[in-house]
């Protein structure tokens, strides 16, 4: 299993109360699998996806990657097993305005110390479709390509897991479904792991399932359902919250 989420809990604690974002989720990600989570907004999608990826600390439960539980790491040793076993993608696309999408996709090794190798950067970047925009600045690309890049950053250290949080939601459909073509693509033919927070119906209908969120828990999954089948049950559980 790439990831194992047990009996996961977030409880923010803020000046107005205390607010539960995620309430004992337990599921897993099984190796190559694409995996939408979708859930009504302030659901705790954001929250699973932030925990799930070492980027914030649960209040109770465990997160299991590759069979490293990350409550057991200490803070530097967090941090590189996420640098190196955890990729991540946000929806305004979080480049470097003046590196080219080459320099960005190696930034990551370059800012751990290590030097990337220019032909795998190449590499990277033809993977994601993007062999002739190496030399690009991210101004000169568009949205999806953008998105393209930080996907090829993202994997650029092959980690055990790719997480995105809405990685269309600032793209336009027809951009949207390039970037959702390479995510099945990277799990089809290269064997990614791919969990993904959409709104989006047509973009869950990608995966191969879907976990629908309620109130910090899973309240039902969908396997195999296309989007107007997510559709429903999404506008179904709106209504009953
Ligand atoms: N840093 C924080 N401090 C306090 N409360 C927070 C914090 N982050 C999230 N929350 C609360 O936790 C709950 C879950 O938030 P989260 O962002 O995970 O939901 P979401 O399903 O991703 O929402 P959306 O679809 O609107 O992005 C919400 O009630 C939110 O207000």
């Amino acid at each position: 299993m790439a990831v194992e989420l047990d009996e996961l809990s977030k409880t923010y604690d803020g000046g107005a109360g205390s607010v539960s974002a995620l309430d004992g989720v337990t599921t897993g990600f099984a190796d190559g699998t694409f995996t939408a989570v979708m859930g009504p907004s302030g659901s705790g999608k954001s929250t699973l996806l932030h925990c799930a990826a070492g980027l914030e600390q649960p209040t109770a439960g465990q997160v299991s990657i590759e069979g490293t539980r990350l409550g057991d790491l200490s803070e530097t040793r967090l941090t590189r097993f996420r640098r190196d076993r955890v990729g991540f993608v946000f929806q305004d696309f979080n480049l470097v305005s003046s590196l080219t999408a080459a320099q960005n996709v190696a930034l990551p090794l370059r800012l751990a110390g290590r030097k990337a190798d220019a032909a795998a950067v190449r590499v990277a970047l033809a993977d994601v479709g993007l062999a002739d925009r190496a030399g690009h600045r991210p101004r000169e690309l568009s949205g999806g390509q953008q998105q393209r890049v930080a996907i090829a950053r993202a994997l650029f250290t092959r980690p055990a897991v790719l997480f995105a949080d809405e990685p269309t939601g600032a793209l336009d459909s027809r951009a949207s479904r390039q970037v959702m073509a390479l995510l099945r693509e990277l799990v089809d033919m290269h064997g990614r792991t791919v969990v993904m927070v959409t709104h989006d119906p047509v973009a869950a209908g990608v995966a191969d399932r879907v976990v629908l969120l309620v109130d910090g828990r899973i309240v039902d999954e969908l396997t195999g359902a296309d989007a107007p089948v997510i559709a429903d049950r999404m506008t179904a559980l709106e209504r009953s919250c």
